[in-house]
């Protein structure tokens, strides 16, 4: 096949090489610096300040927070942005455990301490035993944790805490029924962010970075317990740096634990700042790699849609090798519109399906015979549809 004629997979992070050989050599072309690309394959690089081609009918992000990339303009595109559900989650919950046990224990001093011990001393087993004192800690066995946020992370948190002998409580205004099923019986259910803060030895956090969420702990954390430990790996937006560095000078916070280090928080001895390693395991990283690859080969090929953050879910069969993939705005008569322009060139229609999401909706039309350019450039020239590809399948 011509290069030409590859689809063409722009690659702005490191991407699990398990998942990009998903990608045939004989259909796509895939690079960190390709021209016109057809879709985007990102982790953490901020998009929000970068051109995105016109060319890019799709990004794939391997892995959770699509809040690096501008995903409003993109449905206003008629692109879609798709995330991994659940590909990093175990990752992040082990990370969180660390966490945990790190503050509980004391651990990060108590290894500076014997970082600090000279090798060559004399009783060093005497320096080990005398200093020792210092990091007492306490076990996580019969403490509460606060959960906010019981997504696919949230909800293995609270499932191996409770394993822990922890106490839990969970709040999440937007539970889905899934993750309700899976929460453990003894998750006792908050009904606000303070209700958590109030009775929590543990606080962990596991939103997405939104308006909604921005700041979610910040004043509030004078609701806390005297002494509580503060877990952030969601996003560094999520809380009120001011109101964390204020609750640890008044140790009301024992310790702020979190995967987003910065000038405040690097060396102050009561955080534990890590560099954004939540979702760095080999596991995580092919999970997600493959995940987003197979979603995106799935849309560019064939148009279904699978974890988009912005459009429906959408699937269906292909019976006919000739399938057009709309996405256009949900306003009354796009589908009348739609089938009429294929009727007028002469088009059966063999299969359709419309879904909605929010503003947009997306439709597949498999027809019964090859569809032309000028069928194309009449749908695109609708009002309200926002992108137009044609599907054809070569069996
Ligand atoms: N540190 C890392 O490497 C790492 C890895 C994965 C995810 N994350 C971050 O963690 C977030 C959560 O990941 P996830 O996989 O569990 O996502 P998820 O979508 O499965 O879960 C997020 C949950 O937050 C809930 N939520 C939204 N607004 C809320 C609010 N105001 N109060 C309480 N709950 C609210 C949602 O209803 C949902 O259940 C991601 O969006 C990402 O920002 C970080
Ligand atoms: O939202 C996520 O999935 C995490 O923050 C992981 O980000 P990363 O893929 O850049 O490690």
């Amino acid at each position: 096949m011509g290069d030409r004629q590859r689809l063409r997979v722009l690659v702005l992070n490191q991407i699990s090489a398990l998942g990009l050989k998903r990608l045939p050599g004989d259909g796509y072309s895939v690079g960190k610096d390709l021209p016109e690309p057809d879709a985007v394959l990102v982790r953490s690089a901020d998009l929000h300040g970068m051109e995105i081609p016109p060319s890019v009918k799709a990004i794939g992000r391997a892995g959770a927070g699509t809040n690096n990339i501008p995903v409003p303009l993109m449905t206003r595109r008629g692109v879609p942005v798709f995330n991994t559900p659940g590909g990093n989650a175990n990752a992040v919950k082990e990370l969180v455990l660390a966490g945990m046990l790190m503050a509980a224990r004391n651990l990060p001093a108590a290894l500076r301490f014997v970082d600090s011990l000279d090798p060559t001393m004399a009783d060093m087993d005497r320096a080990v035993e005398d200093g020792k004192k210092a990091f007492a800690g306490l076990e996580l066995a019969g403490h509460t944790l606060g959960i906010v946020g019981l997504g696919k992370v949230g909800c293995l948190v609270a499932d191996a805490a409770i394993k822990l002998g922890m106490h839990v409580f969970g709040h999440d205004p937007e539970i889905t029924v899934d993750a309700a099923w899976n929460l453990p019986a003894q998750v006792k259910k908050a009904t606000s962010v303070t209700e958590v803060l109030r009775h929590s030895d543990f606080v962990t956090l596991h939103v997405p970075l939104v308006e909604a969420t921005r700041g979610l702990v910040g004043k509030n954390i004078d609701q806390m317990r005297m002494g509580a430990v503060l877990l952030n790996f969601a996003r560094e937006g999520v809380v009120d740096e001011a109101a964390v560095l204020e609750a640890l000078a008044s140790r009301r916070l024992a310790s702020y634990v979190c995967d987003f280090p910065g000038p405040a928080l690097n060396r102050h001895e009561q955080v534990i700042a890590l560099p954004h390693l939540g979702a760095s395991t080999r596991e995580a990283e092919e999970n997600c790699a493959v995940m987003v690859v197979d979603q995106l080969r799935d849309y560019l090929e064939h148009g279904q849609v699978a974890n988009a953050v912005n459009f429906p879910q959408v699937s269906m069969a292909r019976e006919s090798a000739y399938r057009v993939a709309i996405a256009n705005a949900n306003v009354p008569n796009m589908l009348g519109q739609i089938s009429t322009t294929m009727a007028k060139f002469g088009l059966n229609i063999h299969n359709m399906v419309n879904k909605s999401r929010g503003e947009m909706a997306y439709t597949l039309v498999d027809v019964d015979s090859a569809v032309g350019d000028a069928v194309l450039d009449s749908l695109r020239a609708i009002d309200g549809v926002l992108s137009v590809r044609y599907l054809p399948h070569h069996a």
